[in-house]
Formats: C-alpha cells, sequence, structure tokens
C-alpha cells in the first residue's frame, strides 16, 4: 500500500457535523516536534491511513477509507494525545456529485430491483457443517481470495467458461441448499456452477458485474461464518434510468452520477440477483476490516466464506436488456473489475 501525500489546500471544514473519512489534526506538524513516522505511530494501531500530509507548522491531514474509519480514529485518540481532531472535508469529493453513502443505514431508501436476500435459508447446523466440508477440500490461493470451484470452471484470465469434455457434477455437500434453490423458485434456472470464496477481514472483491457471457440470469449466494457489508452501485450512464426508493431524500444524480447500495448479509442468508440488479448493477465488498450498519457504528468482521451458485451460459450469447455492461453486446463492456476501499483486486 502506497502512502498518498495529501495537498492541504484541498481540505476546508465540513459543513455541519458530518463526519467525512478525513481528519484535521491541529497541534500537530513539524512545528510540534512530529514527523510522517511520529504521527502514522500514532495513528496506524487505530486504522488503516490512506493518505497524510504533515504540515510544517501545527496543521496536518490524514485520510482515512472511510469515515467510519476516521471516527473510529478521532474516538480513541482524542483524550490521549495534545493533538485537536476535527473532520475535515475534501473539496472536491462535495462538489463532484458522487454519492458516498457510509452505512447500510445512509442507502436503505435505495431500490435495487431485482436484489433480494432471505434471512435464515441455512440452519445453525447447516452452516457449521457446510464450512466443515468446505474447509475439508482444497483451496485454490492463485489469486488474492482463497477459492473453490465446483461444476463448470470460470476461467478469471478470459472471463470464460472453460470448456469440458464432461457433464459437470455439484458437490454432495450443496445438494440440500441447490435442492432448496429449486423448491423456492428464486432463480430462474437450475444451478451447475458453484464458487466458494473466503473473506478474511479485510479482504474484499472488486466491484464487478459476472460476465453476461458466461452466466445465465439469477446469481445465489448463501453466507457462511460472519455477514459482511455488499455494496451494489450503478451509474446513470450505465443502463438510463435510475432507480430511487419513493422516499428517498436525495436530489436526483446528475448525468454520470454514481448511486450505492449498501447491502448486509447476515450469516447464514441467501442473496439472489436477478434482472436488473444481476445485469445492470455492479456489486463489490470493500477491502476493509470493520463494517457500518447505522452510521457512527463499527462492526468488526470476522471470516466470512460465501458460496456463489450459478448457471453456465453455454453458446447462446446474453441478449439483455442492459448493453452497457453486458459483454455478449458490447464486447468493450467488460473492463475489469475497479476497486472498491483500498488494497488490490483478488
Ligand atoms: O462473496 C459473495 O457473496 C459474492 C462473490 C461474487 O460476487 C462472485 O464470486 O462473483
Ligand atoms: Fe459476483
Amino acid at each position: 500500500m502506497t502512502l498518498l501525500t495529501l495537498d492541504p489546500a484541498s481540505f476546508r471544514r465540513p459543513k455541519g457535523q458530518q463526519s467525512t473519512r478525513h481528519l484535521y489534526l491541529a497541534n500537530c506538524g513539524y512545528g510540534r516536534g512530529e514527523s510522517v513516522e511520529t504521527v502514522l505511530a500514532r495513528l496506524e494501531p487505530q486504522g488503516e491511513v490512506l493518505g497524510l500530509h504533515v504540515g510544517d507548522g501545527g496543521v496536518s491531514y490524514a485520510s482515512f477509507s472511510d469515515a467510519c474509519t476516521a471516527e473510529k480514529v478521532k474516538a480513541n485518540l482524542e483524550g490521549s494525545t495534545s493533538w485537536v481532531i476535527r473532520f475535515a472535508e475534501l473539496s472536491s469529493e462535495s462538489t463532484s456529485g458522487v454519492l458516498l453513502p457510509e452505512s447500510v443505514e445512509a442507502t436503505q431508501h435505495v431500490e435495487v430491483p431485482g436484489l433480494h436476500v432471505v434471512t435464515d435459508f441455512i440452519t445453525d447446523e447447516e452452516s457449521v457443517s457446510l464450512l466443515r466440508e468446505i474447509d475439508a477440500r482444497p483451496w485454490d490461493t492463485s489469486i488474492k481470495r482463497r477459492v473453490q470451484h465446483y461444476g463448470h470452471a470460470f476461467d478469471y484470465a478470459t472471463l470464460k467458461i472453460a470448456e469440458q469434455g464432461t457433464v459437470p457434477t455439484m458437490p454432495s455437500f450443496a445438494a440440500e441448499v441447490i435442492s432448496r434453490l429449486r423448491d423456492s423458485s428464486l432463480m430462474p434456472h437450475e444451478v451447475d456452477q458453484l464458487t466458494v470464496n473466503e473473506y478474511e477481514p479485510g479482504v474484499g472483491i472488486a466491484f464487478h458485474v459476472d460476465a453476461h457471457s458466461a452466466f445465465e440470469d439469477g446469481i445465489a449466494a448463501i453466507t457462511l461464518g460472519s455477514g459482511i457489508v455488499m455494496e451494489f452501485r450503478k451509474t446513470d450512464a450505465t443502463s438510463g434510468k435510475l432507480s430511487m426508493g419513493k422516499h428517498h431524500r436525495m436530489a436526483p444524480p446528475q448525468a454520470g452520477a454514481e448511486i450505492s447500495k449498501h447491502v448486509w448479509l447476515p450469516p447464514k442468508s441467501l442473496l439472489i440477483i436477478s434482472g436488473e440488479a444481476r445485469f445492470a448493477w455492479q456489486h463489490g465488498i470493500a477491502w476493509r476490516k470493520t463494517d457500518c450498519l447505522k452510521e457512527g457504528e463499527v462492526l468488526p468482521r470476522s471470516r466470512r466464506v460465501s458460496l456463489t451458485f450459478r448457471r453456465a451460459r453455454c453458446g447462446r450469447p446474453c441478449d439483455c436488456q442492459w448493453p452497457a455492461l453486458c459483454d455478449s453486446q458490447t464486447p468493450e463492456a467488460h473492463a475489469m473489475p475497479t476497486r472498491v476501499g483500498s488494497s488490490a483486486a483478488g
């Protein structure tokens, strides 16, 4: 991770009382005997520092990945240093029109058509037994997250389903869940592919849309172990109309503006994305050790293992109504995923 050097001229005091991901540190700078090393030594144990400016006099700035982290750092340091700590606002972020929701609560009004979370889709016993079966099998460690693939293999290099001479089989440990998915009628197709992803705290997955050309409509993900916040985002450039809830408080986004929803995936839950949620919204998980459900409340993560079930699309190209992110209809659409949070994508 490279530490960004911040330009102090780009910061200002935030209007109102809201927290931001940047901290203004008064009584802190070379003029007060501090240096980059001493400031980092105080900040880093509290939260990962993404950017820093240590001033010649007594004013410095530090940036973090999100406001939750900045709040935690501020709360933990106040009282134990002579620094005076306030939130700071980066002028470019406050005027860009980009919506930067901080918590699940802050985006609860955003509707993503085709997104459903079914709580308690599996029992505690099933969750423990699925984890045991998965951990007894070998993990693929060739990308940043540990993964296991069953059924049709997906090739991350070509973003295609690998050709197989034989009919793929699904593992017996997933049979009960697959049959429950079938009975629920939540998935438009019978599944024939399973990817298991492991997220230790700090690990995420880059924003992406599962390749339209590789998988049919309907993606199901079961959460084992810890819950996690998944982010969904869409720019109005990617699919025309934006879907906002009836009660939204924000101004209509500008052209090219981004809308995002943070969704809490509890342990034992089932996430279904189909239609617009599957084809027109990207999803990702921030590379963080905490999640934020309510403004100002930090929830530490622990290990999450997910089971993603899909139906491989064999032969027929995708003809969905959302060509912007469709690599069948717009081959250049499948740009490699952009990052969520601060670390490299896996
Ligand atoms: O971990 C999850 O729930 C989703 C994983 C995912 O998006 C994927 O494998 O494409
Ligand atoms: Fe995905």
